[in-house]
């Protein structure tokens, strides 16, 4: 993680990464190790419509979904700027290759690609496929082959964060820890930043 490539001065962090990539999991233990505030983008897309995930990629459709997702998008980054504290982000998990999405991120704080295995993503997947309409009414082998596939045409656009995590290990508190560093050193680098302008 060279220091030169970090170029944001915003306090919001978006947390980017395929479904299951433990986005949630993590900002929330960051949340219990450090003042920020948490956000969680697909919450925020059900309040919008009104209705569950599920039901709006039933309802209505994925391209109502990703039309949504860039509005409560535009509309985070618009209310979250407050200079007090980190906001953490949890962006959905195709949120970053629709439209212009990964580049409105990058512009307005520092993204941070969280990436698993293909297969310890497929592995968590299984357990947890009722929530996700892209994945739910499929089998072990089908959500293998279709992480596999996804990722492969998402790491373009997850590949353009400013930061990149490769999860090797799996220990929940490690990974909690080693995300809060990086936080906590590029919310004081920013600061510092600010006060010296
Ligand atoms: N670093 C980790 N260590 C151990 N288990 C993890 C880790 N990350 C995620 N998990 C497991 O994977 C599950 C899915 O993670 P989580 O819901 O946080 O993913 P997500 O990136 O928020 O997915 P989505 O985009 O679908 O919201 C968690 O409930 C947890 O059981
Ligand atoms: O990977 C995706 O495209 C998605 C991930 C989830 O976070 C949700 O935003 C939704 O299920 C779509
Ligand atoms: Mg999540």
């Amino acid at each position: 993680m060279p220091p030169s490539t970090l170029t944001s001065t915003s306090n919001i962090f978006f947390l980017i990464g395929f479904m299951g990539s433990g986005k949630s999991l993590l900002s929330h233990g960051v949340s219990e190790r450090m003042d920020v505030i948490t956000v969680e983008m697909d919450d925020l897309i059900e309040q919008s419509a009104g209705m569950s995930i599920n039901e709006i990629f039933t309802r209505k459709g994925e391209e109502a979904f990703r039309a949504i997702e860039r509005q409560v998008l535009h509309d985070i980054i618009d209310q979250y700027q407050i200079p007090e504290k980190p906001v953490l982000i949890s962006t959905g998990g195709g949120a970053p290759c629709h439209f212009d999405n990964m580049e409105v991120m990058n512009q307005a704080g520092t993204t941070i690609f969280i990436n698993p295995s293909a297969k310890r993503l497929s592995a968590r997947l299984e357990q947890k496929k009722q929530d996700r309409p892209l994945i739910k009414d499929k089998t072990a082998d089908e959500i293998r082959t279709y992480v596999e596939k996804k990722l492969k045409e998402r790491l373009p656009f997850y590949s353009k964060a400013i930061i990149q995590v490769n999860m090797i290990y799996d220990d929940k508190a490690d990974n909690i820890e080693f995300l809060k560093d990086i936080i906590e050193s590029e919310w004081i680098r920013n600061q510092s930043r600010d006060n010296s302008e």
